[in-house]
């Protein structure tokens, strides 16, 4: 990312005392006698997009199952909505996860499903009535622009448009928090600009606090400097190059932090490892 001038743009809207959503304190997790993270604590603010950066095999993807409640750290304590997932019964848990949505790398859709189907998967498990169903599904498919494509099974789809079905799932709840593992890996850089420009809409048209994880750089350049237009429904830089406020970035290597903060604390870094990994 250049480390050029840029201006923070400032949100439209009067925003109200910022919550904290997730809250990392002192979080460290071992597998196999491995420190994996070590020492962890972040706070990511209601309608916040942190991205999560960093080498391969650095903990993102542990550190977001952490805050899924889908394992359990060895020390420290994570709080998700103000409620303590580290030590939280599965029951418990399961009514926490329906507020959160999940897009995963692999877009983990079913395949013997359509696509109405996948989508409609956990609308089906909060018994929503059938009626709404249907109408929520098509909205969330419309968001994505897929709509077209409801009666399709997953294995009729290119790699973006699975990609794009496991967005409508994840939002189709209306979820108050969405954790993007790696939404664009595997995809070409065209393809993967599609699905940052939607995680961008779905930012600003909902200000949903979110955690997402990549590994180009390319994202999360997109995710600061652009914003989604509703006037023209399109995808535009921010006005005199601008940045978005509540992108904010994490950078793990090693299983610790080496750096939290803003886009501009980040391209102005001194740092030196972190300099050159972003070069
Ligand atoms: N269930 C597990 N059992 C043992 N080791 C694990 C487990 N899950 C993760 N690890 C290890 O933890 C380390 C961090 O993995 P993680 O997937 O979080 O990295 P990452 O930063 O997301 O990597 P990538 O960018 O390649 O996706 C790796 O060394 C991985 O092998």
């Amino acid at each position: 990312m250049p480390a050029e001038t840029l201006t923070t743009a400032q949100p439209s809207t009067a925003t109200a005392e910022p919550q904290s959503v997730v809250v990392f304190d002192h979080v460290s997790i071992r597998f196999d006698l491995k420190c994996v993270l070590e020492d962890i604590s972040f706070t990511v603010q209601h309608g916040e997009t942190r991205i999560i950066l960093g080498p391969a095999g650095g903990g993102k993807s542990v550190l977001m199952k952490l805050a899924n409640g889908l394992i359990q750290p060895d020390s420290g304590t994570i709080h998700v909505f103000g409620e303590e997932v580290s030590s939280m019964p599965e029951s418990e848990l399961f009514k926490l996860r329906g507020r959160i949505g999940m897009v995963f790398q692999e877009s983990a859709l079913f395949d013997s499903l359509s696509v109405e189907d996948n989508v409609a998967y956990r609308l089906h498990e909060e018994h929503v009535p059938e009626a709404e169903i249907h109408a929520r599904v098509v909205e969330a498919l419309r968001f994505v622009e897929l709509e077209h494509a409801i009666d399709k099974f997953p294995p009729e789809l290119s790699g973006g448009m699975r990609r794009r079905v496991s967005i409508a799932r994840a939002i189709v709840t209306n979820p108050d928090l969405i954790l993007y593992d790696s939404p664009t890996g595997g995809l070409d850089p065209i393809t993967s600009t599609t699905i940052i420009d939607l995680v961008i809409k779905q930012r600003d048209v909902t200000q949903t606090t979110s955690l997402l994880i990549t590994h180009r750089l390319q994202d999360a350049f997109l995710l600061a400097r652009n914003r989604f237009n509703p006037k023209t429904g399109a995808i535009e830089p921010i006005p005199n190059n601008g940045i978005d406020p509540r992108t904010k970035f994490l950078v793990l290597n090693e299983g610790r932090i080496v750096f939290d903060g803003t886009t501009e604390e980040l391209v102005h870094t001194t740092d030196p490892w972190l300099k050159d990994y972003l070069s």
